[in-house]
């Protein structure tokens, strides 16, 4: 059996859309199996519990890269990610679908393929390219349509907070609400505050991530559909933390440099929204794995 775990990751990090993306220490996992039906699929809602499961294709298209035939599977899903929260549910599906058919296989696909798989899929690097190898990405699709990537260090002392509402916001309709077109001098603000915000990371100056983490782009339009917005950033600045929507929403990450914040941060949404889920988290630093697994759950092979 095979098991593949993927961390969830956070796109944007606020300035950074479609480019740039953060994994948090917050594990999804599904195992592969060889199976006596075409396709069995548990550990997630009934309407994903069939082919049209984003996992099963991410995994057809693995097979159908290396040119084999798709065998007969059962796919056991154990999800922490929550679905259509802005937390990469779907770079989680894509990944592991295509780490899965690579694993099957021995085929032991590169990274970088992995990533321009992936990316086809997805649309954009920002979230399976963390996905896909830990820490911050930044990443684009060159003129050759090939995807270009480097991966950035995070302080150690930062922490994330990922604050859950108990509502979805679609991907697809928190980019159908963006604006086609941006002027030159928004254009010139986002690039420094992107650049600025990266080395603000590696170096964990919370002040200049408060500073440079300001976008333009996606969250003044993408606020609205989250009510919760500002006063979810009132709570988190309140305590010397910061906080940008996560991908299209609607969790909203909150930053801070130490537990005491965190907590306090973590007990303020509480109170306010006893539905929500919140999580404490630190930066994934490896990116997906894959394992082989025997029947008695004693892992044999580690990659
Ligand atoms: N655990 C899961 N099992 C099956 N499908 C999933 C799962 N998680 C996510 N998906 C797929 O991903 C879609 C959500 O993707 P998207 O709207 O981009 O949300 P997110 O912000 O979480 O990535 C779902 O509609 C579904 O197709
Ligand atoms: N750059 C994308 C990221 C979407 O991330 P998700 O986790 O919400 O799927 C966007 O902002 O649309």
């Amino acid at each position: 059996m095979i098991k593949i775990q993927v961390p969830a990751t956070s796109a944007n990090i606020g300035v950074g859309f479609d480019c740039l993306g953060l994994a948090v220490s917050l594990y999804s996992t599904v195992y592969f199996e060889r199976n006596h039906q075409k396709l069995e699929i548990s550990g997630c809602p009934l309407e994903y519990q069939n082919e049209s499961n984003l996992i099963f294709q991410a995994f057809v298209k693995g097979c159908t890269y290396l040119n084999r035939p798709v065998p007969n599977l059962k796919i056991t899903i154990e999800n922490n990610i929550p679905i259509a929260r802005g937390l990469g549910s779907s770079a989680f599906c894509i990944v592991a679908g295509l780490k899965g058919a690579s694993a099957w296989f021995n085929a032991k696909l590169s990274k970088e393929e992995l990533l321009a798989l992936a990316t086809e899929m997805e649309g954009h690097p920002d979230n399976v390219a963390p996905a896909i190898y830990g820490k911050m990405v930044a990443s684009f699709i060159d003129q050759n349509n090939e995807i270009q990537s480097v991966s950035f260090n995070v302080n150690d002392k930062l922490q994330f907070i990922t604050i859950i509402p108990d509502y979805q916001v679609s991907t697809q309709k928190a980019r159908a609400i963006l604006p086609s077109k941006m002027f030159y001098q928004d254009t010139t603000y986002q690039i420094g505050h992107a650049l600025i915000l990266t080395k603000a990371m590696e170096q964990g100056d919370l002040d200049l991530i408060h500073k440079s983490i300001v976008d333009k782009m996606h969250e003044p339009y993408r606020s609205k559909l989250i009510p919760d917005y500002q006063n979810t950033k009132r709570i988190c600045e309140s305590e010397n933390g910061t906080m940008y929507i996560s991908g299209s929403g609607s969790t909203m990450m909150g930053i801070v440099d130490n537990k005491e914040n965190a907590i306090h941060i973590i007990n303020k949404i509480k109170k306010a929204h006893p539905n929500w889920r919140v999580h404490h988290l630190k930066l994934d630093t490896k990116g997906a794995t894959n394992e082989l697994v025997n029947i008695d759950n004693l892992t044999v092979n580690i990659n």
